[in-house]
């Protein structure tokens, strides 16, 4: 049985990769953030605008509790999952982890285009980003370190180089 999880900062290729993953197994692919958005029928955004982070995080583990139910599964969680409660230990228990690993300056060049999506992110500067990814990144090492394995996620910028991505990352994995 396949049920793997995938972790990383924002913009490290979780739902790009994951997608891409299922495609190549033939299984089901299921992004944490897309999930909560359609059985609330509300955005990421809207959720932590309503409810604050702290609401968010609860309803996002118990979200996470669900979606590990699903067996033979590639699931992409959200770059926060794995920093709260006792989230990263209950992957490892439930299937096999993965830290998308990649240079902060890769996850500014991608997140730079993207921070409307990313509530986190909305009205920083470059300046600004630049410095919080790094400072976030530091504060996150010690949970995504627990993931099971590591995987340089660097190269997401075309379809090859995706493809090439999802080969080596099932060596990887053995599967
Ligand atoms: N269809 C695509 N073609 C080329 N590059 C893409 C495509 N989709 C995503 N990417 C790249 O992958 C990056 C990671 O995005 P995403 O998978 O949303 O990360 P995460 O889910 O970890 O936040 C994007 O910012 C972009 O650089
Ligand atoms: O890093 C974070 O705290 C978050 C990452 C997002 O997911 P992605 O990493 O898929 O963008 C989403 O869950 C929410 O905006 C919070
Ligand atoms: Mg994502």
């Amino acid at each position: 049985m396949i049920r793997i999880f995938l972790t990383g900062y924002m913009g490290a290729g979780k739902t790009t990769l994951g997608k891409a993953f299922a495609r190549e197994l033939n299984i089901p692919f299921i992004d944490l953030d897309w999930y909560i958005e359609e059985r609330f029928h509300k955005s990421i955004r809207e959720l932590f605008i309503e409810r604050g982070e702290a609401s968010f995080r609860e309803l996002e583990r118990t979200m996470l509790h669900e979606v590990a139910e699903f067996e033979n599964v590639i699931i992409s969680t959200g770059g926060g999952t794995p920093c709260f409660f006792d989230n990263m230990e209950y992957m490892n228990d439930n299937g096999q982890t993965v830290f998308l690993d990649v240079h902060p300056d890769v996850l500014f060049r991608r997140l730079r285009v993207a921070t409307q999506q990313r509530p986190i992110l909305q009205g920083k500067t470059d300046e600004e980003l630049r410095a919080f990814i790094i400072e976030a990144l530091e504060k996150r090492a010690p949970h995504y370190g627990k993931a099971r394995y590591r995987f340089d996620a660097g190269q997401l910028e075309s379809r090859r180089q995706i493809a090439d991505s999802v080969q080596q990352l099932r060596s990887l994995l053995g599967i």
